[in-house]
């Protein structure tokens, strides 16, 4: 929680300033009333002492008792007055602190999550994420705000009214201090208590969001299975635990509470009593002196002024322990590792001709980080089964090595879980190689700047991401100062532009969350569109026609053979027709490449790529049997993968 002052504070430091100067000034007029009451009572009422102010010279005092009695009412309405102001000046001053800093770790913490690798979003769950990006830093709210400010006014008070009581009636000013080491340990038992329990408490807000989140992501498949009586079910299970940690910690607190205001009600009676005594009978015990009625009236007065306050140092202490159990999950995402990172001193690719190479790449999802260590530490909730923590997977790509001379066209294909996809993932870099080498002219990725790295390379995955937003903005994502002119002409190469064209707002129409309003073949061709608006020199196309059909795909490859004709591109395809024409092709097998050459030298090879290829032409009869017992096999192979994943 210091850290976010140290690091966070510095810029916003004259808010606090003007925060913490008004408070102490507030809080010394708030002694005043106490103080001309107590000396009204004496000198006006019973008439036993003088009318004397500190700082106040006598020459301003009226002689008479009636206009010291005014005087008297006026200090107390000018004190009021103005205390008011200082308050009003105190509250700006700590808002506006607090409120710039949660805007500051917010962007920051956004900005450092974007950061992170693609491994970490595998693990981590996106409601949790956002759970910390909104929740926890707002959470910071109140103590940012009230907390330090409190606590300042808080000690200004333990000094001031504490010295201003001493200087009254030391001994007296005894009796009541007494309370403070008192109410210290109290408060200590309940931080060391109640700690643990929130920082558990705001862990299971983190699973009841991200179990929201991902209902609400998954609700078409919630509702195709009839799984809502079931989803009911498990948001009942994650609220629950929600109302478990947080009944837990509100125990503590409330217990908490009452205990600090019997312990400063005990010691206000204390005061009381002895005071009173005094009053009445002189001074008990060994102390000296003589107490009127008005400076025993003062100095009860004060310490109310002094005792109320130390059982709201409880509250203090409460806003600190929720801040501090919700700062340490925003540090922790702050400070969460990477494994992909950018050199010190990157290259930026300048001019990029686009060579590719793959050196004996191997490839497994365990090497993309551990998928033990959570940002949250141990007893995070982001993974559903922490048991599976840190298995070791087999690799996924084993000892690939190939080259794309610049401007020619690769082909994958394989089959599902062969590897094809994470292939072309290690080249932009949303992972990291375990073994082996990626390079582009000649660079390895690893020494490229991850800005002119992705600029060189469109990518169009299979499952193409569509922003909440029109379709103009959708393409020109990435190229955010393309004309529409531009954005017309990668809509027309991509085939999407007539279907645009007859949407209701043409460009302007609004896709909706992810893109549901479109249908998976034209979300892939609005993909398609601003990967040929980024005009990059490698193009990547994980299955990007897939959805589409194969009249549609028709225009698309025309269009593509346009595209790709001066530029790398990687194709990965089912749909063997879709490579047909490419440089080379890649036949993957369980990550390895078992084939590779021309479409006419695959044929003649007669292996896998032939035996694909009969498949998709529907010659089942010309299938060697050996081809159904390795699919059933490779099948097998798969699934019993994806049961340790
Ligand atoms: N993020 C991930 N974490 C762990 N394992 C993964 C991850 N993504 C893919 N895998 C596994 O890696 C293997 C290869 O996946 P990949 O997506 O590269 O295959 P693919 O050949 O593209 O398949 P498809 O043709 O079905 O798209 C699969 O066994 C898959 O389960």
């Amino acid at each position: 929680m210091w850290r976010i002052y140290a690091e966070y504070g510095r810029e916003n430091v004259g808010d606090a300033v003007l925060g913490t100067v008004m408070a102490l000034f507030s809080r010394a007029l708030g002694l005043v009333p106490a103080l001309v009451l107590g000396l009204a009572i004496d000198a006006v009422l019973l008439g036993t002492r003088p009318f004397r102010l500190p700082l106040v010279p006598d020459g301003l005092i009226p002689g008479t008792p009636a206009g010291q009695l005014w005087f008297a009412v006026a200090l107390l309405v000018t004190a009021t007055l103005v205390g008011a102001a200082g308050s009003w000046l105190q509250s700006y001053g700590w808002n506006k602190f607090a409120q710039n800093i949660q805007h500051a770790l917010r962007v920051d913490t956004y900005e450092r999550l974007q950061l992170q690798d693609r491994a970490f979003f595998d693990q981590s769950r996106t409601g949790e994420l956002l759970s910390v990006l909104n929740n926890d830093v707002n959470q910071l709210e109140s103590f940012l705000t009230d907390g330090l400010s409190s606590a300042l006014r808080l000690l200004a008070l333990l000094v001031g009214v504490g010295l201003v009581m001493t200087v009254l009636n030391p001994w007296l000013a005894l009796v009541s201090l007494a309370a403070v080491p008192v109410l210290g340990v109290f408060t200590l038992l309940f931080v060391r208590r109640v700690q643990p329990k929130y920082a558990r408490m705001r862990e299971s807000v983190g699973a009841l969001n991200a179990r929201l989140e991902n209902n609400v992501g998954g609700i078409e498949v919630i509702k195709t299975e009839g799984a809502e009586a079931h989803e009911v079910g498990r948001v009942r299970d994650a609220s629950r635990s929600y109302l478990d940690t947080n009944w837990d910690a509100i125990t503590t607190r409330i217990t908490f509470f009452p205990g600090l205001s019997v312990l400063s009600g005990l010691s206000f009676a204390l005061t009381f009593a002895v005071g009173a005594f005094w009053v009445l009978n002189g001074p008990p015990w060994f102390f000296r002196g003589t107490v009127s009625p008005g400076e025993f009236v003062t100095f009860m007065l004060y310490t109310q002024q002094f005792i109320w306050p130390l059982a709201q140092f409880g509250q203090i202490v409460n806003s600190y322990q929720l801040a501090k159990a919700s700062s340490e999950r925003v540090y922790g995402l702050l400070n969460a590792d990477r494994s992909v990172r950018e050199r010190a001193d990157p290259v930026a690719l300048a001019e990029v001709t686009g060579r590719v190479d793959y050196e004996g790449v191997t490839f497994g999802y365990d090497d993309a980080g551990d998928p033990g260590e959570s940002f949250l530490g141990d007893e995070s909730v982001l993974r559903d089964d922490p048991d599976d923590a840190g298995e070791s997977v087999d690799p996924v790509l084993r000892d690939v090595s190939f080259t794309i001379p610049a401007g020619d066209t690769l082909g994958v294909v394989g089959p599902t879980g062969s590897g094809k996809s994470t292939l072309v993932k290690l080249l932009v870099r949303l992972y990291d190689a375990g073994e082996g080498t990626v390079r582009v002219d000649g660079h390895d990725v690893r020494d490229l700047s991850l800005e002119s790295l992705r600029r060189a390379v469109g990518y169009v995955s299979q499952e193409p991401f569509l922003f909440y937003g029109t379709i103009r903005e959708n393409i020109a994502y990435g190229t955010f100062d393309a004309t529409d002119a531009a954005v017309e002409a990668a809509a027309r190469r991509a085939a999407a532009h007539e279907f645009v064209e007859n949407l209701p707002d043409g460009y302007d129409t609004v896709v909706g969350e992810r893109g549901v309003r479109l249908s998976g073949g034209q979300r892939q061709r609005i993909a398609l569109a601003r990967a040929f608006l980024k005009d990059p020199a490698i193009l990547v196309l994980d299955e990007a026609t897939s959805h589409v059909d194969t009249e549609t795909e028709a225009i698309i490859q025309r269009s593509l053979r346009e595209v790709a004709a001066d530029r790398t591109t990687i194709a990965i395809a089912h749909r063997l027709s879709t490579v047909k024409d490419a440089d080379e092709i890649l036949v993957l097998e369980g990550g390895r490449v078992v084939e590779r050459g021309t479409h006419a030298d695959l044929l003649a090879m007669d292996g896998l790529y032939a035996n694909l290829w009969r498949v998709q032409a529907g010659d089942f009869d010309d299938l060697p049997d050996s081809f159904f017992e390795d699919a059933i096999a490779r099948r097998a192979a798969i699934e019993g993968n994806a049961t340790t994943d």
